[in-house]
Formats: C-alpha cells, sequence, structure tokens
C-alpha cells in the first residue's frame, strides 16, 4: 500500500479538464515535486489532496483512508495535511505567536511550549514571536508560515511555490533547510515549483504535469537524463537535441560517432545530451587535422554570467544544425572566433518517437 494514491483523478472546470485522469503514488516519508507549465493542472492537484477542491472521477487515500472518492469527500481540516501556500498566507493583524500557535487548543497547557519548539524547528529567534509578519523578511515569513502547517503535526505537507518570493540565496537555504526538517520529522512532501532547479534538487520524484495529465514520473536523474520526449527534457534544463542515424548503441550525428542509451534501436531518431556533456578544447595554432575526425566548432557568442558562462558554437559542416549552446565557468570563455574541438562525455539518450 503507498502512503499517498491518487487514482484516475478528474477535475473540471467548465470545459478546462485541470486534471484528466491523474494518478500518481508518494511513499511514505518522500519528497515529490510537481513541475510543468502555467495552467497544466499543478495548483489544482494540491487542492484536491488538501480538500480544497473535490475531483469530479477518481479517488485520493492517504495511508488506506480514503479522502475523497465517488460517495464524498473527507473536509479539508480532518485530513492531517499541511499546506504552505506561496505568500505564506500569515494573518497579517496576528503575532508570530498566535499565527503559528493558530491551529493549536487555545487552553492547552503545552501551547506556549510546542509554539516555541516549533520555531526552534524553523530556525527563528524566539525573540520574533512577539512581531507581526511585516516585521519579518520574507525568507523569514515562510519558515512561521511553515512552523504553523507543522503545529499540528501533519502526516503530509504541500508546499505551493513556497520559496518563489524569495531572492536566489535565501531561496536555496530556506528550500535546504526545509527540506531538511520535513525529512527529519518523516513527513512526505508535495512541493509545487516553477523551478526546474529546485525540483530536481528538492525531490525524490519529480511528476511532469502537461494539460492535465503526468506527462513522466521518475527520478530527478531519471528525468533529467532519460526524458520521455523533447518538451520534458527542455522543461527540466537546457538540452542540445540533434537528428541521427543509430545503429548497434551508437549515433552518427553533427558531433560525430556519439554512444548511446539505447542499444536495440536503429534508423532514424532525435538524440539529447545535456550541455555539460560536451566539452571544447581550443585548436592550438598550426595544427593538422587528425587521422581520426573530430567534431570542430568557431565560437560565434560569449555571455558572461559568473559560474555558468554562455558560448555558443557553430559547428564546422554541421549544415543546418543550429549553434549549440555551451555552458563554461568564468576561466574557461574562448575569444569569439576560436576554433575549437569538441567531445562528448558520456552516452546520448535516444527519444523513441
Ligand atoms: N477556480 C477555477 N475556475 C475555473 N478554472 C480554473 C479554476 N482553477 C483553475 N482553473 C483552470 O484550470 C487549469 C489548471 O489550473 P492550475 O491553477 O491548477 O494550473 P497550474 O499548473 O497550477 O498553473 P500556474 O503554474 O500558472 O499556477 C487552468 O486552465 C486554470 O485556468
Amino acid at each position: 500500500m503507498s502512503f499517498l494514491e491518487l487514482r484516475s483523478v478528474t477535475k473540471r472546470y467548465g470545459a478546462v479538464a485541470a486534471l484528466d485522469g491523474v494518478d500518481l503514488t508518494v511513499a511514505a516519508g518522500s519528497r515529490t515535486a510537481v513541475v510543468g507549465p502555467s495552467g497544466s493542472g499543478k495548483t489544482t492537484l494540491l487542492r484536491v489532496v488538501a480538500g480544497f477542491e473535490a475531483p469530479d472521477a477518481g479517488g485520493v487515500t492517504l495511508e488506506g483512508e480514503v479522502l475523497a472518492d465517488a460517495r464524498g469527500a473527507v473536509p479539508a481540516h480532518r485530513r492531517g495535511i499541511g499546506v504552505v501556500a506561496q505568500d505564506g498566507a500569515l494573518f497579517p493583524h496576528l503575532t508570530i505567536a498566535e499565527n503559528i500557535g493558530f491551529g493549536l487548543e487555545r487552553g492547552d497547557p503545552g501551547r506556549a511550549a510546542r509554539i516555541a519548539e516549533l520555531m526552534a524547528m524553523v530556525g527563528l529567534e524566539t525573540a520574533m514571536l512577539r512581531r507581526r509578519p511585516d516585521e519579518l523578511s520574507g525568507g523569514q515569513q515562510q519558515r512561521v508560515a511553515l512552523a504553523r502547517a507543522l503545529a499540528r503535526r501533519p502526516r503530509l505537507m504541500l508546499l505551493d511555490e513556497p520559496f518563489s518570493a524569495l531572492d536566489t540565496g535565501l531561496r536555496a537555504s530556506t528550500r535546504k533547510a526545509v527540506a531538511d526538517l520535513l525529512s527529519g520529522a518523516g513527513i512526505a512532501t508535495i512541493l509545487v515549483t516553477h523551478d526546474q532547479a529546485e525540483a530536481l534538487s528538492f525531490a525524490d520524484q519529480v511528476a511532469v504535469m502537461r494539460e492535465g495529465r503526468l506527462s513522466q514520473v521518475g527520478t530527478p536523474r531519471e528525468l533529467y537524463l532519460r526524458p520521455r520526449d523533447a518538451m520534458i527534457a527542455e522543461f527540466l534544463g537546457e538540452a542540445i537535441i540533434l537528428p541521427a542515424r543509430i545503429a548497434g548503441g551508437w549515433a552518427e550525428c553533427a558531433l560525430g560517432r556519439v554512444g548511446v542509451d539505447d542499444r536495440e534501436l536503429s534508423g532514424a531518431a532525435e538524440i539529447m545530451l545535456r550541455p555539460e556533456q560536451v566539452s571544447l578544447t581550443p585548436v592550438p595554432e598550426g595544427w593538422a587535422a587528425d587521422a581520426e575526425p573530430t567534431p570542430l566548432g568557431e565560437v560565434v557568442d560569449t555571455d558572461f554570467a559568473g559560474a555558468a558562462c554562455t558560448v555558443v558554437v557553430a559547428l564546422r559542416g554541421g549544415g543546418a544544425t543550429p549553434p549549440l549552446l555551451l555552458r563554461r565557468s568564468s576561466l574557461e570563455i574562448p575569444a569569439v572566433g576560436t576554433l575549437v574541438r569538441l567531445a562528448v562525455a558520456g552516452t546520448a539518450h535516444v527519444f523513441r518517437g
């Protein structure tokens, strides 16, 4: 039995199928990230699990308990599920202590201690308890929202883009702190995010949504290295997609002969490489071509961006192949016009049509 199971869940708004027969399972204590284009149904999925919406068809079970099916739905406050929204949605007129304690019994003698414990869990100073939300930074407010959601000891935590309002550095550190906290507490989590790097680093399982359906579900590594199609490939990072002829586990393509991850397929197909698989070495003056043909290219553009600068390379004899967009550190950017040799590390992924 899975911890959380969605079976053929459908949710319509008029003519729009926001969810169209979604099957998803989430293991106890695991972290799932849901990504997909705007309007693909990610928030609706969370709302159905939380109990803010009832599915039109299909069912949701948590630890074997039916939360929603054709017969009805358990109300949101009886599901034991915590929710943190994009803006934290704190009550602006209440103090931090009152916000965190909102779902706790007023007369409970252990209330103050529990609030202090939750503050410590999310790494906030108890001195902040008397402040109001607008006296805290965005990252601190998100931690308070998390503490409030943790207060009732949820079985499952739903995070709807909780880090999107934070700047890059704070976002990464808050995400790490939240991930460690939820894992430490053994709470299964579903995170909705627009940020592919966030999805890949946060989750054990990534689910890609498209038009109300799950296009692919797998580990971050599977989805990044073996996406089912070009849309998923490009959704999860930069991709070099080339036409190729495949035979015996090798592809002939604009980058020469490249090993592929599909030994059975033969014939024409598209292959995918991640930019970090392609290395470039400037060709020295007076260099004579090897007996072994080496793919060559010319640097036609560069863009400085610190640790991950862009180097655009037009392939020599690449025909209609668009220039390759590669990433290099600030120490390794060749000048525009440099002739470079290209080499591929690892295998290319073949899209099976
Ligand atoms: N309350 C509603 N009434 C009518 N249509 C809705 C409602 N909520 C969502 N929809 C529609 O359902 C579809 C899925 O919306 P949803 O908010 O789940 O997408 P999303 O993937 O979370 O999008 P985003 O990334 O932009 O937040 C969209 O076409 C949206 O317009």
